[in-house]
């Protein structure tokens, strides 16, 4: 595997190697070992999650707050993402800073989100299956977000706003200036 560094503090792009055959491919999809030895990170994955969206499904930006906030590793199983990243570390030279990479399941790439990142996605495809890995659980208390439209993050989703699918509660989410001054 493939470990780029992205524009993001911390945040890495997998390129997973993907060994091909007559039945196939097959592709290691985490290993602890080499991810620590060429990201620095050594973290102790505790749940997976699994979501399937339809076209136009928006989810995010979502991160957990204190000591909940999670690292992620996500992936595309089936179909394609646009797949979101915002640096909400104060203390970061990238803090504010956002990064986007398509992931779909013919590149196979994951992203590795670092705890204190803000996350979403999009799918552009007629349906999606997602899967990523979290270092800490799921705490409904710790959750936090970041509105997909937020004026000074100006992320360009590259999709009509009016065809979005997205949750009452993603719609409510407040912007970074209400969150970070
Ligand atoms: C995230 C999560 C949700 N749930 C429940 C709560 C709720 O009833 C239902 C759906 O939750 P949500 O609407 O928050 O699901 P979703 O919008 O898919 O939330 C996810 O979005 C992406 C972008 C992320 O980065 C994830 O960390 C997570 O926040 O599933 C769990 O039981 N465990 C979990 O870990």
């Amino acid at each position: 595997m493939k470990v780029e560094k992205t524009p993001l503090k911390d945040c890495y792009l997998i390129k997973p190697t993907i060994f091909e055959d007559q039945r196939g491919i097959f592709l290691e999809t985490y290993h602890r070992k080499r991810l620590a030895e060429t990201t620095g990170i050594d973290n102790e994955f505790v749940q997976d999650n699994q979501s399937i969206s339809r076209y136009g499904v928006l989810r995010g930006l979502h991160y957990q707050t204190g000591d909940f906030a999670q690292t992620k590793i996500v992936r595309v199983i089936y179909g394609k993402v646009v797949d979101v990243v915002v640096d909400l570390r104060r203390d970061s030279p990238t803090f504010k800073k956002t990064y986007s990479a398509i992931l779909d399941d013919q590149n196979l790439y994951q992203l590795f989100v670092p705890k204190g990142f803000a996350h979403g996605f999009l799918t552009l495809s007629e349906k999606s299956v997602f899967a990523y890995k979290c270092d800490h659980y799921y705490q409904p208390g710790s959750e936090a977000g970041i509105i997909f439209n937020d004026p000074d993050l100006n992320i360009d989703w590259n999709f009509p706003e009016a065809e979005m699918i997205i949750s009452e509660k993603d719609r409510k989410q407040p912007t970074l200036k209400e969150v970070f001054g």
